[in-house]
């Protein structure tokens, strides 16, 4: 038998997604919360409704539970007709519905309309359509949704189906409490935990997440949110786990799979790391740790957002860790999703929603992992972008956070740095291997280390002078021009980052006299070389023909570049000693980029390109041309440095003007 053809998210013959699930009348969570999130992230939505609650943003106030025939009725409707892609449970409000769920899901093709193998550890597996089951049994604002009963029915007939389980905090315990009162079950685990464990250790998570997947899930997502931790603790904790990682990022780990209208803080430029884990009495297992927490290649953009933090809200170490465990590989592996913690009170339906999102991230054929990737990140996003304000209850998450007639998310002032300026995250997540290339360049690790000869440095100076003026004239034909210079604050945007370059290249006069070489011998000995006449040309002309977004692009990755270099290096500054000459120069040089006035120009510059980014209505290939853009500046940048450190690479062009 062989697989269905795979349907892709926002084509004509979208992926089907079917929600099982109680119906919210606020509109937050439940059925609609599932149905939004197929809708907005390109699938078609299906539900099945199992009951119907009275809710608005201040908690429920009435449950009226479907009869289990007709819950077992409209399930027969969809199945009958239509080929489910993949499943996702909800709110199942008593035992008689999970019995009557579980006897109608293992009835005729069981999970796949292509299998009649109805469990997913059998060998038609690959053909079963995958079902998520988020185990909701109490509201966030309190109410029960689930009878205390019906629990262990969940557990022995709907657990083994599940391709993953996504409890919260307080589910988990509760699942772990009933698991750990069977004998047979705490027999099997290596737990160190006690009954009522409060899971608020890594080691307790991960813990959990096998034990949890032992009552018959193939995978089990253990989601953090109600315990929020403190990066020290995640790095003690991983101490104390013995775990080893090789660094590295997922440049391709991303939203490649995941169509046009992927949430642009998806999962590429996380930091990933791959290693293993040995736990006493556990099996060994394959560890895997996705960080977004800081924006490991940003210092730039993390320093703002700390210091833009007005309160605890804005605290950039508080992070929330997701442990996923999956069974169904070689070797058992985990996944621990760190990410910043979002201090909204608009979270109602959040779970709901991000196990909708990993369904349909499923029916699209996307790995457990990944799909569990995307899924929080586009929660993040949500929530980031939440309604808090919608009635006067918390509000719900923003389901269309990612739907919008823009290529580019506005900016968010709750979320991590990059929800801040999303565009800009996105164009470095995008070119990556370039963008480490260029701001961790040999060039600039041989100052970091004091090993660059003068002579690179003094050859990099002149040829930067150089490119500082036809920079200067690339932001001035930006104020001149009728397209890019449109208002007065443009034009004062444009011709003030102009005056800027004057200023910065005054450094490079005052650099240059400590070595001896006068400002005529700068202005009149110097030729312009290969790597500077193209990248200065290629941003001119983009200049020239395009508008301040295209600009603003071509020479973002040397504004927000040397702001990142400069913020480095001076992190490497060694205690202070009696500097050399040459170690003085380098001294000053990255004073004035890490320096406030610098970064604030900086500053000014990539919010600027943030804000029309998110005014305009950008097309796709808008969106790709304007990568392509900062590709390039990016890559010239490294072709500059790289002429600098090596004297076979020069080529001289241009004589000075006279
Ligand atoms: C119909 C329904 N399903 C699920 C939830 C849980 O969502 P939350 O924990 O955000 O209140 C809910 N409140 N209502």
């Amino acid at each position: 038998m062989s697989a269905p053809p795979r349907r892709a998210l926002f084509s004509a013959t979208p992926p089907r997604v079917c929600a099982i699930a109680g119906s919210d009348s606020g509109g937050g969570a439940g059925i609609q919360a599932d149905l939004k999130t197929a809708q907005a992230l390109g699938a078609y939505g299906l539900s099945v409704v199992t009951a119907l609650t009275a809710q608005n943003t201040r908690g429920v106030s009435a449950i009226h539970a479907v009869p289990p025939a007709f819950v077992s009725q409209q399930l027969a409707a969809v199945r009958s007709d239509i080929a489910v892609d993949a499943w996702k449970i909800g709110m199942l409000a008593d035992a008689a519905i999970i019995a009557a769920l579980g006897e109608e899901l293992r009835s005729g093709d069981g999970l796949g309309a292509f299998c009649t193998a109805c469990a997913l550890k059998s060998a038609h597996a690959a053909h079963a359509a995958p079902l998520v089951l988020d185990p909701v049994m109490v509201s966030t604002s309190g109410s029960l949704l689930l009878t205390h009963d019906s629990i262990a029915v969940l557990v022995e007939s709907l657990l083994p189906l599940c391709t993953v389980l996504t409890p919260n905090l307080p589910e988990a315990r509760q699942l772990l409490r009933h698991a750990r009162s069977s004998t047979s079950t705490a027999q099997a685990s290596s737990s160190t935990a006690t009954p009522d464990d409060p899971l608020s250790t890594l080691r307790s998570l991960i813990d959990a997440a096998r034990e949890l997947c032992a009552l018959g899930p193939a995978a089990t997502l253990v989601k953090g949110g109600h315990h929020v931790m403190r990066r020290a603790q995640i790095e003690e904790g991983l101490r104390e786990l013995g775990v080893r990682l090789k660094p590295g990022f997922a440049a391709s780990e991303g939203p490649a799979h995941a169509g046009p209208f992927a949430p642009a803080s998806a999962l590429t430029g996380a930091e990933v790391s791959h290693g293993s884990l040995a736990l006493e009495g556990a099996p060994a297992a394959d560890l895997t740790l996705v960080r977004t927490d800081g924006q490991p290649w940003s210092d730039v953009l993390r320093r703002w957002y700390a210091t833009g933090a007005q309160s605890a809200k804005d605290d950039p170490d508080a992070v929330v860790v997701d442990v996923l465990y999956e069974t169904a590989h070689e070797q058992p592996r985990y996944t621990l999703f760190i990410k910043p913690h979002i201090d909204s009170s608009a979270t109602h339906g959040t779970g709901c929603t991000l196990s909708s999102a990993i369904a349909t991230y499923l029916a699209a054929g996307l790995s457990v992992r990944e799909a569990t990737g995307l899924g929080i990140a586009y929660v993040q996003a949500s929530l980031a972008r939440g309604l808090p304000d919608l009635g006067s209850g918390p509000g719900p998450l923003n389901h269309a956070s990612n739907v919008c007639p823009r290529g580019v998310l506005a900016p968010s002032a709750l979320g991590s740095a990059t929800d801040r300026v999303p565009f800009c995250a996105r164009l470095i997540a995008n070119s990556l291997r370039d963008w480490q290339g260029y701001t961790q360049h040999e060039f600039v690790r041989q100052i970091a280390s004091r090993m660059l000869p003068r002579e690179a440095f003094v050859w990099f100076l002149k040829q930067d002078y150089i490119f500082l003026r036809h920079y200067a004239r690339v932001w001035a034909r930006g104020a001149a021009s009728a397209v890019v210079g449109r208002t007065f604050a443009d034009i004062a945007l444009f011709a003030g980052m102009a005056g800027a370059m004057a200023n910065e290249a005054q450094t490079h006069v005052r650099l240059c006299e400590r070595w001896g070489i006068s400002l005529q011998e700068l202005e009149l000995g110097t030729r312009e070389s290969a790597a500077t006449l193209a990248y200065t040309r290629y941003v001119l002309d983009v200049a020239n023909g395009g508008d301040a977004l295209d600009l603003l692009a071509a020479t973002a990755p040397c504004v927000l570049g040397y702001a990142e270099v400069g913020l480095w290096l001076a992190s490497q500054r060694s205690a202070p000693k009696q500097a050399s000459e040459d170690e003085a120069a380098y001294e000053e040089w990255v004073e004035t980029y890490a320096g406030d006035e610098f970064q604030e120009v900086v500053r000014k510059s990539i919010e600027s390109m943030e804000q029309r980014a998110a005014a305009d209505t950008l097309s796709p290939m808008r969106v790709a041309r304007l990568q392509q853009i900062w590709n390039a500046a990016t890559r010239l940048e490294i072709g500059m440095w790289d002429e600098a450190l090596d004297p076979r690479l020069r080529r001289e062009i241009v004589d000075a003007e006279q």
